[in-house]
């Protein structure tokens, strides 16, 4: 029997378990399999043997996360101030982190600069020169390291195919020049990077690969003595049932040739590959009603500011019911609506799924990354709770808003 992805990738919490933790968290919850999140993290390094694997935190930045991950030896890569925080106190030390600074405001290099005052073994990516000098002006000559725009980039969409985005790092032929001149003013300067995009695919590794070359030409014309090449993440996972999971084995192999005549270490940061297939979402039937030829809606709890990718990307979640008695009911094609009154707050669209019925349980599959890590309070609607699974015991490891913490930032 071929059994539902969504239950193969949260191994044994099956439709009973996920149905009991919605009866006993309330919906819409999120639930993290951190076991798997270390069983990811294990593959990544079993493809990467002798690379330092720093977790992109922005795919999911939760505590409990981040702990376990900083427990297991990774490292974390950051994007803002707050989420280099948000590391340390989970446990990840200076030298683990890594900040890549993406048009930074000012608050965020004032603070990572005090931050790294006291821990000189943080990296500090800039991807413009005016960052270098930015970060000079704040007296900051420590570790660093530049993005380069490979100029080509791949990924699930158009809008996180980052490489091909022109704002993202230094152009490849300005590079060199740049790590020399920062060398000359005084900054430990360290490696190169480069980010292709979000979500690639078996068949994005040649686009992968031109980028991972880009950066060893880079490496070999510089003068500079670099520690690292950092060839970014993005490493996909399957979000529908017929997609193969991505051979990360091919893609290490290929980057550790690109970069095998160089003396360089190689450092990955994947975010999605570590978290997406350790979450799930669950949800409650609201309203049911008939959709004409498209079949039923099934108006459930979460919606587009809970589980944000399907209204920003037209991104595709696997969803399934988990009642008892489905296999007694007639399988319809089913559009998952949210509760916000926009058109885009669709969750997944004509599915085939069991006639749905007032308050049935629905759990949306690969949602731990960039789930609770999007999620918003848009409409006034608190953000939901995160359950995490670890050692067959589950705790609230976030809990539910309140409309009180929506409004408590407020002044008359
Ligand atoms: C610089 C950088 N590194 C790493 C990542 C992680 O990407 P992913 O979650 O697709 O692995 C991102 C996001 O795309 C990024 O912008
Ligand atoms: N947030 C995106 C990925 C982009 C990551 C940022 N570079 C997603 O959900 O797929």
């Amino acid at each position: 029997m071929t059994r539902d992805p969504a239950v193969r990738r949260l191994d044994d919490w099956g439709a009973p378990e996920l149905r009991d933790l919605a009866n006993e968290y309330g919906t819409p919850l999120y639930v993290l399999d951190l076991d798997r999140v270390a069983r990811n993290f294990e593959r990544v390094q079993a493809a990467f043997p002798n690379a330092a694997v720093h977790y992109a935190a922005k795919a999911n930045a939760g505590r409990a996360v981040l702990s376990r991950l900083a427990t297991e030896g990774a490292g974390v890569e950051c994007a803002s101030a707050g989420e280099v925080e948000r590391a340390l106190e989970a446990g990840f030390a200076g030298e683990d982190v890594l900040y890549t600074a993406v048009n930074p405001p000012a608050a965020d290099l004032d603070t990572v600069v005090a931050l790294a005052r006291d821990r000189p073994e943080l990296t500090i990516t800039a991807g413009a020169r005016d960052t270098v000098d930015r970060l000079a002006e704040r007296g900051y000559d420590g570790r660093l390291c530049l993005r380069v725009h490979p100029g080509t980039g791949a990924g699930h969409g158009e809008s996180v195919a980052t490489g091909g985005d022109a704002s993202f790092g230094v152009p490849a032929a300005d590079v060199p020049a740049l790590l020399e001149d920062a060398s000359d003013r005084g900054f430990d300067v360290v490696g190169v990077h480069a980010h292709t995009g979000s979500g690639l695919s078996n068949e994005d590794r040649e686009s992968h690969l031109a980028v991972v070359e880009t950066l060893a030409s880079v490496a070999e014309r510089t003068t500079v003595d670099l520690e690292f090449v950092d060839v970014g993440g993005g490493f996909g996972v399957p979000y529908r049932p017929e997609e193969p999971p991505l051979d990360l084995d091919p893609i290490a192999e290929a980057t550790r040739e690109a970069l095998a005549h160089l003396d360089v270490d190689l450092v990955v940061e994947p975010g999605r590959y570590l978290v997406a297939d350790a979450g799930v979402l669950l949800t409650t039937v609201n309203t049911v009603k008939p959709a004409g030829e498209q079949g039923t809606f099934a108006g459930v709890d979460a919606g587009m500011t809970t589980l944000l990718r399907p209204a920003l990307y037209d991104a595709f979640h696997h969803v399934r019911s988990l009642e008892p008695d489905t296999a007694d009911r007639e399988e319809t094609a089913v559009t998952v609506v949210g509760p916000v009154c926009e058109s885009t707050d669709v969750l997944a669209e004509g599915r085939r799924l069991p006639e749905p019925d007032r308050g049935d349980r629905l759990a949306i599959g690969n949602a731990g990354a960039y789930g609770i890590e999007m999620a918003n309070q848009y409409t006034s609607r608190p953000r939901p709770a995160v359950v995490a699974l670890e050692h067959g015991e589950d705790r609230i490891v976030r809990r539910r808003e309140t409309t009180e913490d929506i409004t408590a930032m407020e002044e008359p």
